[in-house]
């Protein structure tokens, strides 16, 4: 099956002033969310961001932690990295689902996040993924991420929206 690989990326939006990114990842598989991450810097370097890294266990505990980070008003945008590979249950299709879910009802609410997990059958296949000179997909969802924020610069808050949303 032919992957994806060709497709139309965004030059990075031009940003006004400082954006402070946070990077929430979940290294299951260390050595592919650090692919991602290496990404997410060049991406973020290239913008002049700054770019704070946590931890949670999985990718289900990303968009807690995406939550709580929001709330504390220190952050302008956050990449969420991770890697879910299909194991032998449906529990797969609950990581997968209920992460990338949740993060989207966090986008709702008006946070500005890129989504960098990669859901895949094997290894082979988040490899190519989260190769920062392959598919690059940390470095697309810091990318994300950065134009949601400039979006959110160019439509600020009003004082009927205040209190509404994230
Ligand atoms: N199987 C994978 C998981 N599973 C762990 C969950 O994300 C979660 O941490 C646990 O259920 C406790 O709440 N996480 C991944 O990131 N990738 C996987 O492949
Ligand atoms: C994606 C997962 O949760 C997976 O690692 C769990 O593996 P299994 O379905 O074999 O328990």
């Amino acid at each position: 099956m032919a992957s994806n690989t060709q497709h139309h990326e965004l030059a990075l939006p031009r940003l006004d002033g400082p954006v402070r990114l946070l990077a929430v990842v979940a290294p299951y598989y260390k050595d592919i969310t650090d692919g991602l991450l290496q990404g997410v810097r060049a991406t973020a370097d290239a913008a002049g961001a700054s770019l704070e890294v946590i931890e949670v266990p999985g990718a289900l505990e990303i968009p807690t932690a995406v939550g709580l980070a929001h709330r504390s008003g220190q952050y302008d945008g956050f990449v969420a990295l991770g890697c879910v590979i299909r194991g032998e249950t449906t529990h797969y299709d609950t990581v997968c689902n209920d992460s990338s879910r949740a993060l989207t009802l966090l986008g709702l609410q008006g946070v500005c996040l890129g989504n960098g997990i990669l859901t895949v059958e094997t290894l082979a296949q988040a490899q190519v993924r989260a190769d920062p000179a392959g598919q690059n997909k940390g470095g697309g969802a810091a990318a994300a991420a950065l134009h949601l924020v400039a979006l959110a610069r160019r439509w600020p808050r009003t004082e009927q929206t205040q209190g509404q949303g994230a």
